[in-house]
């Protein structure tokens, strides 16, 4: 039977109970055998502990706060009586009954009682040895009940398995300890001294931040090598807890030193500074630059860059040159829009709304703009396409751009090329040069705020080269889908992504954009207008919006069709709609005048007002007549669009010399020999005496000399003019002709048919002969261009003057 020593109740302070806690009776292995030895008592008084478990060997200190607990504690001090100690369910059940109770405990005996302070029984117990509680037989005054021993199978002393077992505990526990800020090392010298293999691990268990129901199913498990392996299962996991935390501690703690450190040199370098007269308001700025980098969406590299900057600037004298550039430098990287998009507005419908809001015409244009918007939709890459608007002054090519960029809900930039020689222009200068920027194409970029502008890029053709390098290389750069994800600006000194930009150029010319440029872009060709077209312009968008510039009301002025018409034909020679918007504005600035001036003026429009405001109609370039042999008309392309072309030929009396005037190219030159080699060589059958040749020198002249012509396309119209000089024949009248000659008659197919045909229009010209191959060309033009026109396709010369000539001649004809 157990035997405990009785103890006095002592009333003793917290300082001095925690003092004596403190001590650790150790069991010698021979303690233990006697304790084994004792049988468990039939019936015990049973002590229910709220939130721990007692093991066979371990002394713990209990608080009981319950009567019954109390009671019990002093009665079983007072009798000498061991009690047992069984762990609750549910520390929250005030007043336990059996089922309320693990059935597993521990037989223990009291060491020492204390009366605290505050009322409450502290007593020190030790747990002896297991037992089950078999039935509860008396409730009152506490809990009593009959017990079961429990059989407790103990490994062979010279079992290896589980002597290795006690020693990695061993190990593990003092581990443990020495992780443990908060178990004090003591705790291992005791480890070290435990003999007895079973309270080692009951010692370990007991100790371990474990929760209840773990610790009593470890109390609960009879063979103690299984038991020891449970427990050093807990020991593990509680191991790799303890090294996280420590992990995560030491961390922590090396972060806060280094921003201590930092922090320390940050304000040891500001001091240093200020001394140097650096003043407070550089570090505002620094400090400013700092906080508006953190909002900014860099990729690494970009923002390593910055701070290497950032971090230079840092250390320079503000008096000194260099740390406005610094400053002009760092500003820059934070303007640039570093990977910040506009979101792309795909409702194409809404798209061509705007675009036909803005531009009367212009369908084909308008329709593969929108074929392009919706690729772009498809493909929703972000990767834009680059276009190239082509076509003559005026045509709304660049105001094209700004509707596109309205239509896709981009930002829009533009800049124009006409006449940049020099390289830097575009891609900056180094930024050591005195007044150092970025180029045109960083800077527009920046205006723009996003990174998916639309961009102009006006008179792409009129980039020219100079001794400062190549524009174009720079440009070739810039639009090619392959370079421009890494733009390279010199005073950037980063690539800067142009690959999502939308890329729009505009250009009056093929032939002067340098070929590589050309070939990266999508030509879209915009021709001229019809007279018809631009008076539905003038009507609809120059005439508002001239007198929204000048401050006027709709009602206020009134410009009818016939008198736009009039303007068009008597006052502008263009394929564009510029001059007429300035004839327009004119007239406009007419009426504002009146109204300020409080004079009387013509609200609706007449021709004779047209003339008083605008004076006598100035425009010819209209066909005139057929009334003169040698005279016909031709059609030429210039950069400004189409245009018709009078040739004109004499006979003089000479020795057969051909003079030309025109001021014309070489092309030309040879167009006319070759016309006049052709006609002597087919005297014969064109009815000629080849006589005559001898006996007159020819003049060709293709008048308005100041302005210097070329191109082989006006062939057939010098053959066919000289062809009527010789034969006095009259010329079919309102026809009109291109097309290029051969030595053998034959005629060739020439460009620029479109401008050209709306030139022909323009004229009044009523039949257009071309050469059989310029068929798809007419073809491809919209029907509404060519209303009015007939058209002969022809391939050698003959056709030509069989249907160019008539049989007639001219009116006081010369008899050769
Ligand atoms: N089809 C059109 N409908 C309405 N307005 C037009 C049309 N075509 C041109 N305009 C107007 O004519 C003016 C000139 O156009 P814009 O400056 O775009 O010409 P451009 O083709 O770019 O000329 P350049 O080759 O000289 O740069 C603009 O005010 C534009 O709005």
């Amino acid at each position: 039977m157990f035997k405990p020593k009785k103890f006095q109740i002592d009333i003793m302070s917290q300082q001095e109970f925690d003092q004596d806690a403190e001590f650790i009776p150790l069991l010698s292995s021979k303690d233990e055998e006697e304790m084994n030895a004792e049988a468990v008592p039939e019936t015990l008084a049973i002590l229910p502990l709220r939130n721990m478990v007692l093991f066979p060997g371990v002394v713990i200190p209990i608080t009981a706060g319950r009567d019954q607990s109390i009671k019990l504690l002093q009665e079983a001090n007072k009798n000498n009586e061991a009690i047992g100690v069984v762990a609750q369910k549910d520390e929250s059940v005030e007043d336990p009954g059996q089922e309320d109770l693990h059935t597993t405990g521990v037989v223990a005996r009291i060491l020492k009682v204390f009366k605290m302070p505050d009322g409450n029984t502290t007593v020190i117990i030790q747990g002896k040895k297991r037992f089950e509680i078999d039935n509860i037989v008396e409730t009152e005054p506490y809990l009593k009940a009959t017990t079961k021993s429990v059989v407790e199978a103990r490994p062979a002393a010279e079992n290896e398995e589980f002597n290795a077992i006690i020693e990695k505990i061993k190990e593990l526990s003092l581990e443990i300890i020495k992780e443990s800020p908060n178990i004090p090392s003591e705790a291992s010298f005791a480890i070290k001294n435990i003999e007895s293999n079973s309270f080692l691990v009951n010692f370990v268990s007991s100790n371990m931040n474990l929760k209840v129901e773990d610790k009593q199913n470890l109390l609960e498990i009879n063979d103690l090598k299984d038991r020891a392996l449970e427990t050093l299962k807990f020991m593990n996991v509680e191991r790799q807890k303890l090294e996280l935390k420590n992990d995560i501690q030491s961390r922590v703690q090396t972060d806060i030193n280094k921003q201590q450190r930092e922090y320390f040199l940050h304000q040891q370098m500001k001091t240093i500074q200020e001394e140097l007269g650096g003043g407070v308001s550089s570090h505002q700025e620094i400090d400013e630059m700092r906080q508006r980098a953190k909002t900014k969406k860099w990729d690494d590299k970009v923002k390593e860059h910055f701070e290497k900057e950032l971090a230079k600037m840092q250390r320079m004298n503000p008096q000194v040159a260099e740390f406005s550039i610094q400053r002009n430098y760092l500003d820059l990287i934070l303007d640039l829009p570093w990977n910040e998009y506009s979101k792309d507005n795909f409702d194409l419908k809404r798209a061509m709304k705007i675009l036909d809001r803005d531009h009367y015409g212009l369908d084909d244009v308008k329709k593969r703009i929108i074929e392009y918007l919706a690729v772009l939709k498809l493909r929703n890459d972000m990767k834009s396409p680059i276009l190239c608007l082509y076509g003559p002054p005026g045509v709304g090519k660049t105001s094209l751009g700004k509707s596109i960029a309205e239509a896709l809900g981009r930002e829009y930039v533009r800049i124009s090329l006409g006449g940049l020689r020099d390289e830097a222009e575009i891609r900056g200068h180094r930024k050591t040069y005195i007044g150092a920027m970025p180029g045109r194409i960083i800077q527009s970029i920046k205006k723009a705020k996003t990174s998916n502008p639309v961009f102009v890029l006006d008179e792409i053709d009129k980039l020219s080269s100079s001794n400062n390098g190549d524009p174009s290389s720079a440009m070739l750069e810039v639009l090619d889908p392959e370079q421009n994800n890494s733009f390279y600006d010199n005073f950037l000194e980063m690539g800067f992504d142009l690959s999502k930009v939308m890329f729009v150029a505009t250009s009056n010319s093929l032939q002067t954009i340098q070929p590589a440029l050309r070939d990266r872009m999508e030509i879209i060709n915009v021709t001229g207008y019809t007279i018809e077209e631009k008076v539905e312009i003038g009507k609809r968008h120059l005439l508002p919006k001239q007198l929204k510039e000048h401050g006027m009301q709709k009602d206020q002025f009134k410009l009818a069709k016939p008198q736009i018409e009039k303007i068009v034909e008597g006052y502008t020679r263009e394929s564009g709609v510029r001059s007429l918007d300035k004839q327009i504005a004119k007239m406009v600035r007419y009426a504002a005048k009146s109204i300020a001036m409080e004079d009387p003026y013509d609200l609706k429009v007449t021709n004779e007002t047209v003339i008083e405001v605008l004076g006598a109609p100035r425009m010819r370039d209209k066909y005139e007549n057929n009334d003169v042999a040698g005279v016909v008309t031709g059609l030429a392309w210039t950069r400004v669009g189409g245009d018709i072309l009078f040739i004109e030929s004499i006979l003089s009396k000479g020795k057969g010399q051909l003079n030309i005037t025109g001021n014309l190219g070489k092309v030309m030159k040879e167009s006319a020999t070759i016309a006049m080699e052709y006609i002597k060589a087919h005297a014969e059958e064109l009815g000629i005496n080849p006589e005559t040749f001898d006996k007159y020198n020819v003049h060709i002249h293709v008048p308005e000399g100041a302005t210097p012509k070329d191109g082989p396309s006006a062939g057939i119209t010098m053959l066919t003019s000289l062809v009527s000089l010789f034969t006095q024949r009259k010329v079919k009248k309102s026809i009109a002709m291109t097309g290029e000659i051969t030595l053998r008659g034959k005629v060739l197919p020439v460009g620029g048919i479109k401008e050209k045909i709306l030139a022909a229009k323009r004229a009044r010209i009523k039949e257009i002969l071309l050469c059989e191959q310029n068929r798809r060309d007419i073809e491809e033009i919209k029907a509404d261009y060519l209303k009015g026109l007939t058209f002969h396709y022809v391939s050698d010369m003959s056709n030509v003057l069989e249907l160019a000539l008539t049989k007639q001649k001219v009116k006081n004809a010369k008899v050769l």
